[in-house]
């Protein structure tokens, strides 16, 4: 078993790099089917969903090189195969996105159901909604999604969305940028990918409009040609480590962000009493007084990201009062918090609202990461605390972040990955 071991109870000080956004990788990378030629995309993070979505594509007949650590040459000229490996693709979330490219490259796709981590139900009815409304036959038969457009090539149309949903209006658009005619995306998502992914695909020759509003527009265009691209920073990588430093104090200049991506959490910290001084593309954070207690809400961009949710918990289990949070995305996002309780945190959850009464000190317990942003969380508990945190299950955690572990010693924090055998392993060896 891999787990981390944290010896909580010092400030961080110093520096951190942010890594390119997860969920822009894991759309753009599988955007690249799309693309007649070689894509060039630069600031990939080292994240295990990434080298899932890799690992896809080259199932599917893509040349994928490695130019350097953080860049890969992808070439889907000659992909003939729009099935999806089901072992790969059950793992990760991104790969409903499989579907809305292959639809739009081949204008057909089987692809198995998604996974990621788990909040209840996670739908896809709103994506299936926009690619029957261009003009695809989508069922499920035998563990697999098959879609195919009737007329051999996605019809652009007008498509509403019921409900915000940041994979289908990435889906869709990925599905019509190919299309025949103009495709309109009603009730958009307007997340920092959202926008990302609508700039990659203009900068290999799309046409769209409107990414970043809640109305896009898509021209469907004859082809697109290959050209190089640089992922944004990740928004909720840099939120994470700035959650960090206002838990177990200290100041730390949080590197290569887009400080605007980060309104929505600074604008929590400096309510907590956290001091947040915006650079170009570095925020710096400083925590040294007591933390004020505070309401948060998660919303669709630009309300506070339902991905940070788990990480302010952390927060607010150490501020003086009373705090209410409400997660307003997710049904089910709390499954952390009796992990948190065996740290000290008092937190009461009913439905979608936790009530946390701020502790003076957590202290550090043996804690199982459950999903991939409240592992983040339990990092957080863990260098706040008191003692020694162990947290296992991490494979959720490195989903997502690059070298968590280096990052955070680099600003002082005592954190280690210890390899234990196995239970199994030991008892054979007993
Ligand atoms: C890989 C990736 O980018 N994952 C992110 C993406 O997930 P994901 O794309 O799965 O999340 P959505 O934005 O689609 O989901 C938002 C809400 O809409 C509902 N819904 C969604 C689709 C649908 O067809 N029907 C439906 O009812 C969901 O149950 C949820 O309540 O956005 C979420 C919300 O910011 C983030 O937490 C995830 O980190
Ligand atoms: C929920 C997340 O990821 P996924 O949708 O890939 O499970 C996340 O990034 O916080």
């Amino acid at each position: 078993m891999t787990k981390y071991v944290i010896h909580g109870g010092r400030p961080l000080f110093g520096e951190i790099d942010i890594s390119g956004a997860k969920n822009a990788a894991v759309a753009i990378i599988p955007a690249a089917l799309l693309v007649d030629g070689v894509c060039r995309i630069e600031n990939i993070p080292q994240i295990s969903d990434v080298t899932l979505i890799l690992n896809i594509l080259q199932d599917l007949g893509a040349d994928v090189r490695t130019v350097n650590r953080t860049t890969v040459d992808i070439d889907c000229s000659h992909i003939r195969n729009a099935r999806v490996p089901e072992e790969l693709a059950r793992k990760i979330r991104a790969s409903y996105y499989l579907i809305g490219a292959l639809l739009g490259r081949f204008g057909s796709a089987e692809v198995p159901p998604p996974g990621g981590c788990d909040f209840g139900g996670r739908p896809i009815d709103q994506h299936i909604k926009g690619f029957v409304a261009m003009g695809a036959d989508v069922d499920v038969q035998g563990g697999y999604i098959h879609a195919r457009a009737r007329a051999g090539r996605m019809q652009g149309t007008q498509v509403y969305l019921d409900i915000v949903s940041v994979g289908a209006t990435m889906n869709i658009m990925l599905s019509a940028v190919l299309a025949q005619g103009m495709t309109v995306i009603e009730n958009a998502a307007k997340e920092p990918h959202v926008v990302d992914l609508a700039n990659f695909l203009n900068s290999m020759g799309a046409d769209i409009m409107g990414a970043g509003t809640d109305v896009i527009k898509i021209r469907g265009v004859a082809r697109l040609s290959g050209g190089s691209y640089s992922i944004i920073p990740d928004q909720i990588e840099a939120g994470t480590y700035m959650a960090a430093v206002a838990a177990a104090g200290g100041e730390v200049l949080v590197k290569n962000v887009i400080p605007k991506h980060l309104e929505c959490i600074t604008a929590k910290l400096l309510e907590m009493g956290v001091a947040v001084e915006e650079r170009d593309d570095a925020v710096l954070v400083c925590r040294t007084g007591n933390l004020t207690r505070t309401n948060v809400k998660t919303l669709p961009y630009p309300g506070f990201p339902t991905d940070m949710q788990p990480q302010i918990a952390a927060i607010l289990c150490l501020a003086e009062g009373t705090s209410v949070l409400t997660e307003g995305v997710w049904d089910n996002r709390y499954r952390y918090v009796d992990e948190f309780r065996r740290m000290g945190a008092q937190i009461q959850v009913d439905g979608k609202i936790a009530v946390i009464e701020g502790v003076e000190k957590l202290t550090g317990a043996r804690i199982r990461a459950c999903d991939l942003r409240a592992g983040a969380a339990m990092v957080i508990a863990g260098l706040a605390a008191q003692g020694t945190t162990e947290i296992s299950n991490i494979y959720h955690i490195e989903r997502g972040y690059e070298d968590i572990v280096r990052k955070l010693s680099g600003v002082g924090a005592d954190i280690r990955v210890v390899v234990t055998p196995d239970a199994g392993k030991q008892a054979q060896v007993g």
